[in-house]
């Protein structure tokens, strides 16, 4: 036989409520404790409440360990993942300034690399609420190394020459800050739980960044309404975007964090792809950066496709 008893601390004595034989759907206070009765004595269930004692959430010792092992697992991946960021840039400083990789090619690895390598990191964080916001940290960081060093309040050569075209640091200050701004966007709003994010991120990353090497490389035919982008530019964004985002989709789907129809999937990447490579395509660089036109469509365009 068990019985339900409650008290606080404070009241040593119990008190005998009148016990009911009404089934109570009630929560079990911390200061509730189970005791099981030898079998001899009456069948009674009582539940005493102390009296005034407001009624208390019950925290499971094993609830608490659970959210304590996600706190720790979850600053363990921030401490990881910043440090792979701090040391991509540091390996691709130490390239340039070798001069065993350009400038423009080293800026553009970093851009094609870390935005993806940061979306793969994202299964290692727990499955805490706040996961997302450790992960964002990240970003975060290093949004305010950007302006640090844009602003050329704080100076690093192997920063500024891995991540500009030219090594001027005001550089810093547009296109990577809008980058790692973005990144902070996806992991809050769409974090694993959505393939909006995840498709925006790899137009963003992928798509954007191969299209300048490869445009770069091969992009003697220009598009005709934009003399400054190509035609392999433009082929190379379509395809490398659509294929990285279809590679990001099946990784998150076989981590089970999504379950995808794969033909509708395709028809909706290729679409969303096309759309972003048009807009990338657009002489509109000027007035508002890649780093913010190409994921944001993507965004609009990723959305409207998978909530139809
Ligand atoms: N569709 C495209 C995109 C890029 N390019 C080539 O890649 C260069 C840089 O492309 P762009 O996307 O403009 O790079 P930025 O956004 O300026 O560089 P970053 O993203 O590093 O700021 C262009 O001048 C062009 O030679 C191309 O030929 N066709
Ligand atoms: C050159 C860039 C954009 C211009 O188009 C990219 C700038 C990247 C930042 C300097 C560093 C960003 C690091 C990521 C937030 C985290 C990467 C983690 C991963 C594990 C390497």
């Amino acid at each position: 036989m068990t019985s339900l008893l409650s008290f606080t601390p404070s009241t040593p004595s119990l008190h005998l409520p009148t016990f009911s034989n009404v089934r109570h759907h009630h929560r079990l206070s911390p200061t509730t404790l189970l005791i099981s009765y030898p079998h001899p004595l009456p069948r009674v269930q009582i539940l005493y409440r102390a009296p005034h004692a407001p009624p208390r959430p019950s925290f499971s010792a094993s609830a608490l360990r659970a959210a304590a092992d996600g706190l720790l697992q979850d600053a363990g991946a921030t401490a990881f993942v910043l440090a792979g960021a701090y040391g991509l840039v540091l390996c691709f400083d130490n390239l340039t300034q070798r001069n065993l990789l350009q400038q423009s090619l080293s800026r553009k690895l970093v851009h094609i690399l870390s935005g993806l390598l940061f979306m793969l990191s994202w299964p290692i964080f727990s499955t805490s609420t706040a996961a997302r916001y450790f992960a964002s940290v990240v970003p975060l960081v290093n949004c305010l190394r950007l302006l640090l060093h844009g602003l050329s309040i704080v100076t690093n050569e192997g920063l500024v020459k891995s991540v500009t075209r030219e090594g001027n640091p005001k550089e810093l200050l547009r296109g990577p800050l809008y980058y790692v701004l973005i990144l902070i966007l996806c992991a809050l709003v769409f974090w694993r739980e959505s393939p909006v994010g995840v498709v925006s991120l790899a137009m963003m990353c992928g798509g954007d960044g191969v299209a300048d090497i490869m445009g770069r490389k091969f992009g003697s035919i220009k598009i005709p309404y934009n003399q400054k982008k190509s035609w392999a530019g433009s082929i190379s964004m379509f395809l490398f975007g659509f294929l990285i985002s279809i590679g990001m989709l099946y990784y998150y789907s076989f981590l089970g964090y999504f379950q995808l129809n794969w033909v509708e999937t395709v028809e909706k990447v290729a679409l969303i792809s096309l759309v972003a490579t048009i807009v990338e395509s657009l002489p509109i660089t000027e007035v508002l950066d890649d780093n913010i036109s190409v994921p944001l469509v993507s965004m609009a365009a990723a959305y409207l496709s998978f909530s139809l």
